[in-house]
């Protein structure tokens, strides 16, 4: 059986979102109560709702987990994780290290558990250069060293500092090669 979610770990700024891009398979909407961001759709990038809802959601069992983060709340339904790979398609979906151990152990080698790494003062550069106040910055910086010890649980790490994006793209698109053939019927 091949894989049916790739999940990405690491720690913020590191590159998630940009390799899971790159991947482009359908992503695993997942659940917030945060703000929408400038050009976020609901439904697209999360599906975006009150923490009364997601919690609500949770005590139904609707839920796999729930974390806090930066005062939202995120989590991801069952039923999200149960349904990817029933149509043949793979998902990929980026998490916290708690939520990605969750899916990981809960679906075994269904899933690829990849983790992505940047030197802590590039990431650091990136969330000054992405506009992100002081106080964000460090909060961000301060889970760093947990999201990096968390990587020894991942299949594989992909380091992705300064002037490695390049190769971190190819072992991605190696990595969707793969996927792709062995779900070719
Ligand atoms: N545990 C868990 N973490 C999630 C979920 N959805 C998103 N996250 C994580 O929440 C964090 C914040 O995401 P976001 O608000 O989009 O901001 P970002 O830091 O700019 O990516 C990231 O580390 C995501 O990986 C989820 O369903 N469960
Ligand atoms: N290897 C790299 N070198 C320089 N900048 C990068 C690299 N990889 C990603 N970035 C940039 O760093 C920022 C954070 O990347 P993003 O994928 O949003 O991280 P994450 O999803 O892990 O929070 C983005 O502006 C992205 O374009």
């Amino acid at each position: 059986m091949s894989f049916s979610i790739v999940v990405f770990q690491g720690p913020s700024a590191s590159g998630k979102s940009t390799l899971q891009a790159r991947l482009g398979v359908p992503k695993i909407v997942t659940w917030t109560s945060r703000q929408p961001r400038a050009g976020e759709q609901d439904g697209v990038d999360y599906h975006f709702a009150t923490r009364e809802q997601i919690e609500l959601m949770f005590r139904q069992g609707l839920m796999l987990e729930m974390s806090e983060y930066r005062n939202n709340l995120y989590g991801t339904s069952i039923s999200s994780i149960e349904d990817a790979g029933k149509d043949g398609q793979v998902r990929s979906t980026v998490m916290d290290a708690p939520g990605a151990k969750l899916v990981k152990d809960k679906w075994g080698d269904r899933v690829l558990l990849i983790g992505v790494l940047a030197d802590r003062e590039q990431l650091a550069k990136r969330l000054f250069d992405r506009k992100v106040s002081i106080a964000e910055q460090e909060q961000r910086l301060l889970s760093y060293d947990q999201e990096k010890s968390a990587l020894s649980a991942c299949d594989l790490i992909i380091h992705n500092s300064e002037g490695q994006l390049r190769t971190a793209e190819k072992v991605i698109d190696f990595i969707r090669e793969g996927i792709t053939h062995a779900t070719r019927p």
